[in-house]
């Protein structure tokens, strides 16, 4: 991925396309779109149902002729039709209209790091099906780091962790490109299958679709209150197949998660074995930068603060951060770049 500030400020629209949700930033506008990457679609006559929150809602419990999907997989577009259908649909009209007068849009798409060609590709051609003629493909760690405000133009280390729902991307930049960088394919959703077996093994439960929701609440509280509490959490005997309700304690549910975060560590030790010393050293003095809607995940700054002796923080919107950093670039609100073009790779 290869990208200039110059070609940045000549977009008017910003997709930041995740395995959760979707987001869009439009120029002069701000944030217009914060969506789940979900629709549901009549099998029977290929028709729309709903998209975004609404399908959400329809997750677990449609007849057989509706199905749920996720056109967005692994940070990637995988079913590029059914993404445009979905955009389409939560951009509203009165944006699209402005779009058709203004023949030569330009878009700005953030990307996993290392994104593949083909994921590149399959971006690209989601945002020309809609009316995009030229679209620039931005390293999402370089987005986020803008968004959370970090001085990634400068010649010292900044660190950014962007925890989204597919992956966690740890990265230290320095002069506006990456030095080091990893990405591991776990994050909220790998989090949440492991609390999801962990009630499966320790309780005969199954939970259903949006039956998580409750237990992030009751880690939040269990942070607040030191410890030690237990939560109510509704779900399916394993045996019976009839609703039934347990009480979990939350140092278990917490216990549980350690394991997908055990790579997390890895790849944040591995990122750091590769900087350079005196980028090391920077970091020691400002810390590290938590991204990316699974930052929220009660103790995990605590968690990685305790592993890398470093202060964490938590940036003020971090599931927000990609796509503002974007918009950023995009309204030329980023601070003079030491390299101009700036090439990230
Ligand atoms: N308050 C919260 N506590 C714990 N986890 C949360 C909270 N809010 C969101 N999450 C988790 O954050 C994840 C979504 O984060 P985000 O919106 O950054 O993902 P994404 O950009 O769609 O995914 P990706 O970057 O992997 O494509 C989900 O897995 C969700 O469970």
């Amino acid at each position: 991925m290869t990208l200039s500030l110059a070609q940045l400020s000549r977009c008017t629209i910003a997709v930041d396309l995740g395995a959760s949700r979707t987001r869009v930033y439009a120029r002069d506008t701000g944030l217009i779109v914060d969506e789940p990457s979900i629709a549901a679609v009549n099998t029977r006559t290929g028709s729309l149902i709903a998209v975004g929150a609404l399908a959400e809602g329809m997750a677990g419990r449609t007849p057989a002729h509706i199905r749920v999907v996720r056109p967005v997989s692994g940070g990637t577009v995988v079913d590029i039709e059914m993404a445009q259908r979905m955009l389409r649909h939560l951009i509203s009209d009165k944006i699209r209209r402005a779009w058709r007068r203004k023949p030569l849009l330009r878009a700005a798409v953030c990307l996993p790091h290392d994104a593949e060609p083909i994921a590149q590709r399959a971006a690209v051609e989601t945002m020309t099906g809609l009316g995009a003629r030229r679209v620039e493909l931005v390293d999402t760690l370089v987005a986020a780091a803008v968004g959370c405000g970090l001085p990634v133009q400068l010649p010292e280390a900044t660190m950014i962790i962007v925890c989204g729902a597919a992956s966690t991307q740890v990265a230290v930049l320095s002069l506006g490109a990456i030095v080091a960088a990893e990405k591991v394919q776990v994050g909220g959703d790998a989090i949440d299958y492991a609390v999801v077996q962990h009630l499966r093994s320790e309780h005969e439960l199954m939970l259903p679709t949006q039956g998580l929701y409750p237990l992030h609440m009751a880690l939040r509280a269990d942070r607040l209150a030191g410890g030690g509490t237990e939560t109510e959490v509704r779900g399916r005997d394993v045996a019976t197949g009839l609703s039934r309700t347990v009480l979990v304690s939350t140092a278990h549910v917490r216990n549980a998660i350690q394991t997908p975060l055990t790579a997390v560590l890895d790849a944040i030790g591995r990122v750091l074995r590769d900087c350079p010393p005196d980028l090391v050293a920077d970091l020691g003095t400002r810390g590290l930068m938590l991204a990316g809607g699974s930052a929220l995940l009660p103790g995990l700054d605590t968690m990685i603060q305790d592993a890398t002796g470093m202060t964490v923080h938590i940036a003020e919107n971090p599931e927000h951060c990609s796509v503002l950093g974007l918009g950023m670039m995009m309204e030329g609100k980023v601070g003079p770049m030491t390299i101009d073009p700036l090439v990230m790779r």
